[in-house]
């Protein structure tokens, strides 16, 4: 790994590094020692430090997964589809992107997406199913639309499903029970985000054809570095310069790819820093942005840390902090994870738990239980703004018709707004100086052109401003923008679909999965006192447009 900083006081970053150096940080992480982060966070971290070894421990699995390879080929299986939220499809994601490899991704509730997915040779896939805990409802859904889909077709699922999941989760004992083709139990001591070396990261790499031996090798050359109580270790250098960050106001790190050759490890690694740090009102924001040249990168100011993925972008921001990291996937997986362990013992932080998540699944799970109760009948498929309970929506008080799009929201952002420009302009206004502004959309990742407006709303509004898809964001950047610093405004954008999708057995269907799923998300961040505005579209792509000529 070859690591370069530019800090505003070499002295001070020298400091806090031997600081590190003498607790032996390095030594201790990598024994496992639970203790690192403080007495409250020792008895999660004690079940959650298996990844430091996961370069040697997890080669066994290697074979095992080429061999499963050459037999679904020989069945003639080739397409594979990944089922899973946050740490069970980001890494799987990344690798087979940089590798070249073809995987499709399901981390969505969009009925169109999903749709899509389900209607592309079937007869050839193989549908991995991966969730540590076995119960993640997109996952479970997921799982029930392809298991009809083969059936509908003439096909076994068992045959073409494959599982990966922690021992004695309820999708182990299912797997066993529908009899699905494999089953590969994860090591239960290591956590979502960490879990890239493990069964969640290899094997739906593996079977879409990567070298995953390689990633290891990758990723074992980077470990002796790591271990070691010395001052050039990269992990506690970027730790440290990360702890001085943020005591200097400087909250975010601003991640852009200088040419190293990985695809979008930004999306990985946005995961492991929010849900790792974003909590009891600190943490790291991570901002993740098209290329140096984005703003957000290039106009840095006081409250950003910049880091390039590859060589050294030569910006240096308001704040003095920039760093540049490269080198192969495996090694920059391995080095990030001990990064962020030890600058979450700097911050003063559990790194291994997620405290908040939990609050915008329950919102939403009252959402559906409540729509079920009022007589919806999930069989006609809303996924639509018809209909809808108002009272449900978050910040309801304030609801209006903009160009076509229905604005719903914090009164702060909503009244007063005359069309989309004003409207944009309150949510820019709403945030406080050094706040930043989220876009979540709620919309087809692969058909909705809605990215482009991360830069647009960060050139208009001069504040970090981060993009996520929901519901996939809510198992990454979710965690930080309810527990981290109270500082964010979100702007949620959900659609109409075209045509809904049942779940089987379920008593909702994708579309009103994915319409509770912002909603319940928008009611949480409410009630933390955000301020968030809800965009829905009847015409997704005219919506769009609208937005960015707003923007523009
Ligand atoms: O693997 P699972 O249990 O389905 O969880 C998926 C993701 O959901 C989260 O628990 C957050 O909701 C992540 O930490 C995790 O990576």
């Amino acid at each position: 790994m070859t690591v370069s900083t530019t800090v505003p006081d070499r002295d001070a970053l020298a400091a806090e590094v031997q600081q590190l150096v003498d607790d032996k940080v390095a030594s201790k992480l990598t024994a496992q020692d639970p203790t690192l982060w403080g007495p409250d966070a020792e008895s999660e971290a004690s079940i959650r430090l298996s990844w430091v070894g996961l370069a040697e421990s997890s080669r066994p699995l290697v074979n095992e997964i080429v061999e499963l390879r050459g037999l679904l080929a020989k069945d003639g299986l080739t397409h594979v589809v990944l089922a899973g939220m946050g740490g069970s499809s980001l890494a799987p994601e990344v690798i087979c992107a940089t590798a070249g490899k073809p995987l499709v991704t399901l981390d969505t509730t969009d009925p169109g997406q999903i749709r899509a997915a389900l209607g592309d040779q079937l007869d050839r896939t193989v549908l991995v199913v991966s969730s540590k805990s076995g119960g993640t409802v997109e996952t479970d859904s997921h799982r029930r639309a392809y298991a009809k889909a083969f059936r509908d077709e003439g096909l076994d699922p068992a045959k073409h499903i494959v599982v990966v999941t922690d021992p004695g989760s309820p999708l182990a004992k299912l797997a066993e029970t529908e009899g699905y083709r494999k089953v590969f139990l994860a090591d239960p001591n290591v956590g979502g985000r960490y879990s890239a070396l493990t069964a969640f990261g290899l094997v739906p790499a593996g079977l879409a054809g990567v070298d995953i031996g390689a990633l290891l090798d990758e990723a074992a050359a980077a470990a002796p570095g790591l271990a070691a109580d010395d001052a050039g270790n990269p992990a506690l250098v970027l730790g440290a310069l990360l702890g001085l960050a943020q005591r200097a106001g400087a909250e975010k790190v601003v991640i852009a790819d200088t040419g190293s050759g990985i695809k979008g490890f930004g999306d990985w690694a946005e995961q492991l820093i929010a849900e790792s740090t974003g909590k009891q009102g600190t943490g790291i924001l991570p901002v993740v942005v098209e290329s140096p040249k984005a703003p957000g990168f290039a106009d840095a100011g006081k409250d950003a840390v910049l880091a390039s993925i590859g060589t050294d972008a030569g910006v240096v921001p308001a704040s003095g902090f920039a760093f540049a990291i490269s080198g192969p996937l495996g090694a920059q997986m391995l080095t990030w994870e001990y990064v962020i362990a030890v600058a979450g013992r700097e911050l003063g932080i559990n790194p291994f738990d997620q405290p908040d998540v939990e609050s915008a699944k329950a919102a939403t799970r009252k959402l559906l239980a409540d729509t079920n109760n009022d007589g919806g009948d999930s069989s006609k498929g809303s996924g639509n703004s018809d209909g809808d309970d108002e009272q449900s929506k978050p910040g309801a008080a304030a609801t209006v018709e903009l160009d076509g799009i229905t604005v719903s929201g914090s009164p702060e952002i909503v009244d007063g707004a005359t069309d989309l420009a004003t409207l944009l302009d309150n949510v820019v206004k709403a945030a406080p100086a050094a706040g930043y502004l989220a876009i979540q959309a709620y919309l087809d990742r692969l058909t909705d052109d809605a990215a482009p407006l991360r830069p647009l709303l960060a050139a208009k509004s001069g504040l970090q401003t981060t993009f996520g898809w929901g519901p996939r964001f809510l198992h990454s950047t979710g965690q930080y923008h309810k527990g981290g610093h109270p500082n964010g405004v979100f702007v949620q954008i959900t659609g109409d679909s075209a045509e809904d999708l049942p779940i089987p057995e379920q008593p909702f269907t994708f579309g009103e999965l994915q319409q509770a799923q912002a909603r319940g998300d928008g009611s949480v961040l409410a009630e933390h006192g955000r301020p968030v505005v809800t965009l829905h579209l009847k015409d997704r792509t005219a919506g769009l447009d609208a937005l960015a000529r707003a923007l523009s």
